[in-house]
């Protein structure tokens, strides 16, 4: 089955755009293709098809190659706790957690999911193209691996290197990477990418001409810094966003350690009227307040009671009732609504040691953490205003109180979330609650912002720039010559 994976010198170096590219040119000239990522450690992920969980970088992937998203495509996805601690998803369901499990076990099992995965996805689909994890020239992950090299070996497929000259040091980068593989690594090695250009490509060229020379292996093309290009990001908060004078609506995010599906907030980001900050104690110092805003979101995390601590050690919690006092709002979503509510309990160590934590109290419920998680595409409406409004759910929370009787939504015709009597404190499990321009007018009305023209259809702006990124790839890549490679 032809296969081809993309692997980057390091994190961050492109892999998971240049793979939603090449998914998009695939797909614009017919082919059958998906996308593939053995192993990702992420705390944004994605509700599947078939009602499993993916990092979501991978779902915006099968977006781009117009499938739909399954668990197939992320076999295996790490969703760190802890520093030490991850949870397990294999093929979309919790499998347990790393730090409980028998090490060689699981890592045989991983394995037989990846492989199994593959097989499965192969069937369904002409081509696939895979992405790699971090960089493959982690000499101390090399036994075993399964989510670079050790897949290509594995799958027997060829393999493209991603440098990022952006950060410097791309020759270093390619020409070491490779010096660590071993022969048959090396030789899968069938070119590179360099990613993130700015300048004057002839100043590049003799570089790229040692390259070759070098290594004797060609660059397929060099890509430009793409200005401003905002996709599904993977795990980290990045920085791209823009304040612009019309910026009227000051929205702040506490960054949480565990912060999950923090793509939530893109919709905002590109809001020509939000001043979108998330805010860590590097940016206001520790002891520092958050600062003023109209609206505070404490968003989902994949550990609630610890975040809450956490928010608490930072002094927020007053931080957030003078901001109350003021008459901000305040909107929590998932892990952010669980905080609201009188308590978080987690009886069986479901996100940490096992007890219970008080909660923020701006709200009349407790939260309770049950095995099973709860996995699905939704959609309702905005229950005051009437709007529709859509996403997702991910979590292991059920919650109960009286504030429920007050919801936010109504998704699939049960009630979901909550406002307080006078509305300056709302919750919602929903995931992805800006994405359409209706819900996303009507929440910031709610917080005082008089809507000028309408909010970012964010469907539609992920669509424009996953063929912004496709047209990119076809100017400056060598797609024959990468084509080529998915025949063999
Ligand atoms: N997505 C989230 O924010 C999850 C919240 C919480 N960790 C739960 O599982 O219930």
């Amino acid at each position: 089955m032809p296969t081809l994976m993309i692997q980057g010198t390091t994190s961050d170096a492109g892999k998971s755009t240049v793979v939603a590219g090449l998914c998009r040119v695939l797909a614009r000239r017919g082919v059958s293709v998906a996308p593939f990522k053995p192993q990702n450690m992420a705390l944004n992920s994605a509700v599947t098809v078939d009602g499993g969980e993916i990092g979501r970088s991978t779902a915006l992937q099968a977006l781009a190659a117009g499938v739909e998203p399954h668990s197939d495509m992320n076999p295996v996805l790490l969703k760190p706790e802890s520093d030490r601690g991850a949870q397990v998803i294999l093929r979309g369901r919790v499998h347990g957690h790393l730090d409980a499990l028998d090490y060689h076990a699981y890592k045989r099992t991983a394995r037989e999911s990846v492989l199994a995965a593959w097989q499965a996805l192969s069937a369904r689909y002409d081509v696939i193209v895979a992405e790699g994890a971090g960089s493959p020239a982690e000499i101390n992950l090399r036994a075993n691996d399964i989510a670079n090299m050790g897949f290509a070996e594995m799958v027997d497929c060829p393999v493209v290197l991603v440098g990022d000259i952006d950060r410097g040091g791309v020759f270093a980068q390619l020409v070491g990477t490779l010096e660590l593989l071993s022969e048959s690594e090396r030789s899968r090695t069938r070119g590179f990418i360099v990613n993130r250009f700015r300048g004057d490509i002839s100043l590049l060229e003799p570089g790229l001409d040692w390259l070759t020379e070098r290594t004797g292996k060609p660059v397929f093309g060099t890509l430009p810094y793409l200005q401003g290009l905002l996709l599904d990001a993977e795990d980290s908060i990045g920085r791209i966003g823009r304040v612009g004078p019309g910026a009227t609506l000051k929205v702040v995010v506490p960054a949480l350690p565990r912060i999950s599906n923090h793509n939530d907030f893109d919709p905002l980001r590109l809001h020509p009227q939000v001043d979108l900050s998330f805010v860590g104690p590097h940016q206001v110092g520790p002891g520092r307040a958050i600062p003023p805003a109209d609206l505070i979101i404490l968003p989902g995390s994949k550990s609630t009671r610890s975040d809450l601590a956490w928010l608490r050690a930072q002094g927020w919690e007053e931080a957030i009732q003078r901001h109350l006092r003021y008459g901000g709002r305040v909107l929590g979503i998932c892990g952010g609504l669980q905080m609201l509510g009188r308590a978080v309990h987690d009886p069986d160590g479901l996100e940490g040691p096992a007890g219970s934590t008080p909660g923020l109290g701006l709200l009349e419920f407790e939260t309770r953490m049950v095995a099973g998680k709860q996995l699905r595409n939704v959609s309702g409406r905005l229950l005051r205003e009437g709007v529709p409004i859509a996403g997702y759910e991910i979590h292991n929370g059920v919650s109960e109180g009286p504030a429920l009787a007050r919801p936010l939504l109504e998704l699939q015709g049960r009630p979901d979330g909550a406002e307080s009597a006078d509305g300056q404190v709302m919750g919602t499990y929903l995931h992805g609650l800006f994405d359409r321009p209706e819900a996303c007018v009507a929440l910031l009305a709610r917080c005082g912002l008089e809507a000028q023209g309408s909010a970012v259809d964010y469907q539609a702006h992920r669509q424009q720039e996953l063929d912004r990124l496709a047209d990119c790839l076809e100017a400056n890549l060598d797609m024959a010559a990468i084509e080529r490679l998915l025949e063999c």
